[in-house]
C-alpha cells in the first residue's frame, strides 16, 4: 500500500459524509443543504485575475501572481483543447449515471478514491451541493469497471491521458513558479523529477473530478466550502461555467472574487506546500465553488505533490528571513490537515 493510502486508512471519514444527496430527485433545497444567509456577507465581485502565457513566462509577473493572488490563469499550456473537451464529456457521462450506478463505485470510509462527497465535508455542519470522483494510482480502472462493467475503456483512456498531461504540466509549473523566486534548477531537482525519473522519486498526485448539479436555490447553497489546497499546486479545469471564487487578499477579507473562465485556459491554485517552500511568500489562497440554477457544472482538479516521503521546507530562508516552517513530508501534512483542516498550516510554524 502506498503511503498516502495508509494515511487515509488512519483517518477515516464518517459514513454519513460519503454518499451525496440524489440531486436529480431534489426539487427544493433541504434544510441540511441551507448555508448562511447571503445578506450576511458582502456581494461577491468579479475582478480579472492574472493571465500568464507559460510559453514565455515573465518571471516578475509570475512571482507577482503567486505572491499577491495565489491563483492565476495560464494560457499556451500545450494541453490539447480536444483533450479538455473529452475530459469534460467523460465527467458529464459519469455524473449523469443514475445514483444506484454511481453508488457501486462509492469511496469506503478509510479510502480516498471513488465516488462520494469531498473529504472536507466533515468539518462543516451543512452539506454541499456537489458530488465527486477521486482518482489516485491504480484506483481508476478498479472504480471505472464497477461503474461500466463492459464499457470503461474510453473513460479510463481519457482520464489517463489527462493525468499524463497534468503530470508534465505540473512539473513545468513547479519549476517556473519556484524559479521566479530565484531558485536554481539544481535546488529544485529533488522536487521535480526529470522525465526519465525513476519510480522512487516520482512525484505523487491526486485527481478530483467535481460535479455541481443544477440547484433550485443557489444563493442558499454551497458547491464546495472554503478551503486551501494541500498540494504544491493545483491545476483546475473549470470549462466555461463560472463557479470558482477566491478570497480577496488585497481588500476586505470577507469579500469573495469570482474567477471568470478564460477560453481554453487552466487555473493554477497555489497550495499550502508552496507557501511553506517559499517561506510564506506565495499565498495558498482560500477558495470555494458556488452553484447555479441553470447549468450543471463540472471541474477537474489535479493536486500535484512532492515525491513520497520527501522532506520539504522553506528554500528561500536567509538570515533576514529565518525559516517560518519546519520540514515535513506531504504525508505528514495531509495527516495534519485530515484532523485540523484549516489550522494545519499553523501547526508547522517554527
Ligand atoms: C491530495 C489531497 C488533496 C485533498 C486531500 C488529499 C485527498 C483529497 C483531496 C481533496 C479533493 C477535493 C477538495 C479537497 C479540499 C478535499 O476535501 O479533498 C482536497 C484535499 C486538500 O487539498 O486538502
Ligand atoms: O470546482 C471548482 O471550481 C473548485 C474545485 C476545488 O477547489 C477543488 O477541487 O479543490
Ligand atoms: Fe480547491
Amino acid at each position: 500500500m502506498n503511503s498516502l493510502a495508509q494515511l487515509f486508512k488512519n483517518n477515516p471519514v464518517n459514513h454519513d459524509r460519503i454518499i451525496p444527496l440524489d440531486f436529480t430527485n431534489t426539487k427544493t433545497l433541504p434544510d441540511s443543504h441551507v448555508w448562511s444567509k447571503p445578506e450576511l456577507e458582502p456581494e461577491p465581485m468579479t475582478r480579472p485575475i492574472p493571465v500568464i502565457s507559460i510559453s514565455s513566462p515573465e518571471k516578475v509577473l509570475l512571482r507577482h501572481a503567486c505572491e499577491e493572488w495565489g491563483v492565476f490563469h495560464i494560457t499556451d499550456h500545450g494541453v490539447p483543447l480536444s483533450l479538455l473537451h473529452n475530459v469534460e464529456c467523460q465527467m458529464k457521462r459519469l455524473f449523469s449515471l443514475p445514483m444506484h450506478r454511481k453508488i457501486l463505485a462509492v469511496r469506503s470510509p478509510d479510502e480516498s478514491t471513488g465516488y462520494g462527497v469531498v473529504r472536507i465535508s466533515m468539518f462543516y455542519d451543512k452539506l454541499m451541493w456537489s458530488e465527486g470522483f477521486s482518482v489516485m494510482d491504480s484506483s481508476l480502472r478498479r472504480h471505472a469497471t464497477l461503474l461500466w462493467p463492459d464499457d470503461h475503456a474510453e473513460f479510463c483512456n481519457v482520464i489517463e491521458e489527462y493525468q499524463k498531461e497534468m503530470a508534465n504540466l505540473s512539473h513545468r509549473l513547479v519549476s517556473m513558479v519556484m524559479g521566479s523566486l530565484g531558485l536554481k534548477h539544481k535546488e529544485l531537482r529533488w522536487l521535480v523529477p526529470n522525465i526519465t525519473g525513476s519510480r522512487a522519486n516520482s512525484s505523487q498526485s491526486f485527481l478530483q473530478l467535481n460535479s455541481y448539479p443544477v440547484c433550485p436555490d443557489p444563493d442558499l447553497a454551497m458547491g464546495l466550502a472554503p478551503h486551501t489546497d494541500s498540494s504544491l499546486l493545483t491545476i483546475l479545469y473549470q470549462g466555461n461555467i463560472p463557479g470558482l471564487e477566491i478570497q480577496n487578499l488585497q481588500a476586505e477579507k470577507s469579500r469573495w472574487i469570482g474567477v471568470e473562465p478564460v477560453e481554453g485556459g487552466l487555473v493554477v491554485i497555489m497550495g499550502d506546500l508552496s507557501h511553506i517552500i517559499s517561506n510564506g511568500r506565495f499565498k495558498s489562497t482560500m477558495h470555494r465553488a458556488v452553484v447555479n440554477k441553470t447549468h450543471h457544472r463540472v471541474s477537474a482538479a489535479y493536486f500535484s505533490g512532492p515525491p513520497k516521503n520527501l522532506q520539504i521546507g522553506p528554500l528561500t530562508a536567509d538570515t533576514d528571513h529565518p525559516p517560518l516552517y519546519r520540514r515535513l513530508t506531504w504525508e505528514e501534512y495531509l495527516a495534519a490537515k485530515a484532523t485540523h483542516f484549516n489550522k494545519a498550516l499553523s501547526l508547522f510554524r517554527c
